[in-house]
């Protein structure tokens, strides 16, 4: 198995690609702590979907334990950290994944939407970034940290000007963490996904055009899957690629190659 008792924290783990992240590393052998936030109104049946998770992790036969917290507040890193280590001893991994995109056009975009993706999208994985770097110091034998960037991290979005240039910060943060955390054996990587069909797009892919005009633009001819990019996290953050630090891995079915 590629984390074998391995101890992974996965930011936004309840649903989506860090739902399929956590379960790919436990069913890589890792414990996972689960971060999750803002699934208290009624449409998201309040724990009920990181509850689900804790379920799946347990029956692969791997512990787990959830943990709520806004990754746009310092302390929620501090506590999500602090709380891996009382429940399973340290930190191997952290997928820095939690990520939000309320899509809306540029011109009318009221400062709250933009301060709000920012804070929580390059905020959130710099500070849990950050609290999971230094547990892995203190322990002294490295660590693997992988970011959920995006391909709109190269490319724009007429609706996503406030959420394009967060995943291009996440991108520009693994890549200078490399540098900073290298020294202590500590990779910092990040996947690209092109478009995995999750909660976050559901709206925007609900019309069949759009959907059908994704699938056409993709050499692969399908929307992306959470677990296609779960698998790749996985590989990143497991010893297969120890010698990668600072890459950033596309995971878009060919999307961003396809101009013609
Ligand atoms: N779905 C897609 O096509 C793509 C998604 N991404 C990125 O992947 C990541 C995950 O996205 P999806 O799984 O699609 O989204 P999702 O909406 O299905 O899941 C989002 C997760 O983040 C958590 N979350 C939201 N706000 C949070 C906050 N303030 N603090 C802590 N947790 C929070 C939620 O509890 C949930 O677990 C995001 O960073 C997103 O930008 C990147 C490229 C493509
Ligand atoms: C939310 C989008 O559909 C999705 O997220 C991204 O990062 C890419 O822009 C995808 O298309």
């Amino acid at each position: 198995m590629l984390l074998e008792n391995k101890v992974v924290i996965v930011t936004g783990g309840s649903r989506g690609i860090g739902r399929a992240i956590a379960l790919a590393c436990a069913r890589e052998g890792a414990h996972v702590a689960i971060n999750y936030w803002g699934e208290n109104d009624a449409s998201y049946h309040k724990r009920s979907a990181v509850e689900t998770v804790l379920d799946e992790i347990g029956a692969l036969g791997r512990r787990a334990i959830a943990v709520e917290g806004d990754v746009s507040q310092p302390a929620t890193a501090t506590e999500l950290v602090a709380k891996t280590v009382d429940a399973f001893g340290r930190v191997d991994v952290l997928a820095s994944n939690a990520g939000i995109c309320p899509f809306h056009a540029f011109l009318d975009m009221p400062p709250k939407v933009f301060e709000t993706t920012v804070a929580v999208n390059l905020g959130g994985a710099f500070y849990v970034t950050q609290a999971a770097a230094n547990q892995m110091k203190a322990q002294g034998d490295g660590g693997a940290i992988v970011a959920t960037s995006s391909i709109s991290a190269l490319v724009g979005g007429g609706m996503q000007t406030h959420y394009t240039p967060t995943k291009a910060g996440v991108h520009s943060l693994m890549q200078s963490c490399a540098i900073a955390l290298g020294p202590y054996k500590i990779r910092c990587n990040s996947v690209m996904p092109g478009t995995i069909a999750t909660d976050l797009n559901a709206d925007d892919l609900s019309s069949p055009e759009k959907k059908s005009y994704f699938e056409r633009r993709i050499p692969l001819g399908r929307l992306g899957r959470p677990d296609d990019v779960a698998d790749v996290v996985v590989f990143l953050a497991s010893d297969l690629a120890r010698y990668v630090t600072g890459a950033a891995l596309l995971v878009d079915g060919g999307l961003f190659v396809n101009l013609q």
